[in-house]
């Protein structure tokens, strides 16, 4: 077919969810996700966990790594106090311009930056005007997961910092996982979870033999 799957969700989130409603957003996508094509968004059962930690951290300045169609991102703005600022950092330019999209219906307010972020890291306490994060959602490539949470150390990051990672068991990152539990900066704590969008709601492909076949 000749759309990207985010932009089919960006059509469907578009088609059926409520203007300036960041509710309705999520639910578009999940249901999408559910009944029609699995799709690599945190999901609404691991954006629980995201929601409780968010909420407990009350951040006011937050970065997101991975982007993808912007369901996190919606998913973390929506719990901000006003003056918060949240930036999410995206390596793939449609999937950037997709996630504005589904951010503006969901009347929220997200700065976008497109690269990858062993190149944006360093270049942030510069470009931004910010001292430090105080949550950081970590979703993009598994292998880069402990690199550039050493990059974030080198002076984004404070006593109290909160970093929460998705996938780190499936598909798995277990240099950071063990970094995470072993160095003496980090107290841990790990959520027991499932992938995204795998509890058959009936209708769609199998996502999981259609998963595995992508995956092999
Ligand atoms: O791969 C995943 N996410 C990452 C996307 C690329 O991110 C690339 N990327 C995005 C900004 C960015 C900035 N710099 C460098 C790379 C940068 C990902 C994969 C799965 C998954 C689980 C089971 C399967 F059978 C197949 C897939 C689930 C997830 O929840 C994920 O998050
Ligand atoms: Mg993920």
């Amino acid at each position: 077919s000749g759309t990207s799957r985010p932009v089919r969700i960006l059509h469907h989130v578009q088609k059926v969810a409520q203007y300036g409603d960041a509710q309705s957003v999520l639910s578009a996508v999940d249901s999408y996700c559910s009944k029609i094509e699995w799709a690599m968004n945190v999901g609404d059962l691991k954006g629980q966990i995201l929601d409780a930690v968010v909420l407990e951290t009350r951040p006011h300045y937050v970065l997101e790594l991975g982007t993808y169609c912007g369901y996190s991102t919606v998913r973390i703005a929506r719990l901000l106090p006003p003056g918060a600022r949240l930036f999410s950092i995206e390596m793939n330019p449609q999937y950037a311009q997709v996630a504005r999209e589904i951010i503006q219906h969901a009347g929220l307010d997200v700065d976008i930056l497109v690269g990858c972020t062993s190149d944006l890291i360093p270049q942030l306490k510069k470009k931004l005007d910010i001292e430090k994060f105080d949550f950081v959602f970590i979703d993009h490539w598994k292998v880069s997961y402990l690199r550039d949470t050493k990059l974030l150390e080198c002076d984004l990051l404070r006593p109290g910092s909160v970093l929460l990672a998705d996938n780190v068991t499936c598909p798995g990152a277990p240099d950071y996982l063990h970094y995470m539990r072993t160095s003496p900066r980090y107290e841990s704590q790990y959520f027991p979870s499932r992938l995204e969008y795998l509890s058959r709601g009936g209708g769609g492909a199998l996502p999981g033999i259609k998963l595995l076949l992508n995956v092999t």
